[in-house]
């Protein structure tokens, strides 16, 4: 919470804040939510938490006969993939979060990013994307899709936010300021949130997920890469050692790094505790 020595905006960076993204996978698990959304309650200090809940909305875009398309670890949003993705993240998560944070004393404000005008984005355009197979490149229109910019996100009203004692929930639901709400990647939100706060705080960037850190095996919980810099990080990439969701979760924690973010750590939610008092059973990450 602010206090009367802090910094007020404008005048520099003040005190600490914890920008802490929660992944779709522990959302799913609710032993290991509820666990995780406890430790955030107890979290003192000025803290925002990002949700995103990409394996709920598949979940029910399948149901709904809805094929999920995902290219480079982001959604391909069409009109009806968008219903879906708001009323999951924006709706039932969001609200469902918020109503748990409560029940532990945590004055939680669930928001997307049309709300306050809090996170403004602009609609992806076509992109040319690469083919896996050959080396042709495809134009993929990935819909509604918000791809964000050091402009995006509105940091005098949010720190308002943080001072009067809230506590920030943003869904991965954005908008472009003429009406249209996007769909924006949550590690991008989270990523772009602590870069734009820490022109006002001293912000540290958590990723939780599922599994102890980033793993030399992905199913050997024991081999957590301890640091990962940029050098080591290219050869993890050439190596595949990392890939899939955890490439643009590593791209958004270097860009947030080289943006002022004074530490990005990826770890397990349930350590969540342990990766902010450093106790350290996750994955840092260094310039
Ligand atoms: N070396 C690695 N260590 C850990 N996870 C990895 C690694 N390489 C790929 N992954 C994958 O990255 C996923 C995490 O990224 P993502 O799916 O975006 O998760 P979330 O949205 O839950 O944070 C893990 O579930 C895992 O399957
Ligand atoms: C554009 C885009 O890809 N948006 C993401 C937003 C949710 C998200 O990031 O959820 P996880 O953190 O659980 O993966 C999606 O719809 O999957």
């Amino acid at each position: 919470m602010a206090t009367s020595n802090s910094l007020s905006f404008g005048e520099g960076r003040g005190e600490g804040l914890y920008v802490i993204k929660i992944g779709g996978n522990v959302i799913d698990d609710s032993e290991k939510l509820h666990h995780f959304l406890k430790a955030f309650a107890d979290l003192k200090g000025n803290k925002i938490l990002v949700h995103g809940g990409g394996k709920m909305a598949t979940k029910l875009a399948a149901e709904m006969h809805i094929e999920a398309k995902m290219v480079e670890g982001r959604r391909i949003t069409d009109i009806e993939t968008l219903r879906i993705v708001t009323m999951v993240y924006a709706g039932l998560i969001s609200k469902n979060l918020i109503a748990q944070l409560q029940m532990h004393g945590c004055n939680a404000l669930g928001l997307s990013g049309a709300d306050g005008n809090l996170i403004k984005a602009t609609k992806r355009p076509i992109q040319k994307i690469k083919s896996k197979t050959d080396d042709t490149f495809l134009e993929v229109d990935f819909g509604f899709v918000g791809d964000l910019d050091d402009n995006s996100i509105e940091i005098k009203n949010l720190s308002k936010l943080l001072e009067s004692g809230f506590i920030p929930v943003f869904s991965a639901i954005t908008h472009d300021g003429k009406s249209q709400l996007l769909n924006t990647n949550a590690d991008t939100i989270a990523s772009a949130l602590a870069v734009s706060m820490s022109k006002n705080y001293e912000t540290s960037l958590v990723y939780c997920f599922e599994k102890k850190g980033v793993l030399v095996d992905i199913d050997d919980e024991s081999s957590v890469i301890r640091e990962i810099n940029p050098i080591n990080y290219k050869d993890l990439k050439a190596k595949g050692i990392v890939a899939d969701g955890m490439l643009p979760k590593l791209h958004n924690a270097f860009e947030a790094l080289n943006k002022g973010v004074k530490e990005v750590f990826i770890g397990k939610a349930d350590d969540l505790n342990e990766l902010v008092s450093r106790g350290f059973l996750g994955t840092k990450l260094t310039k």
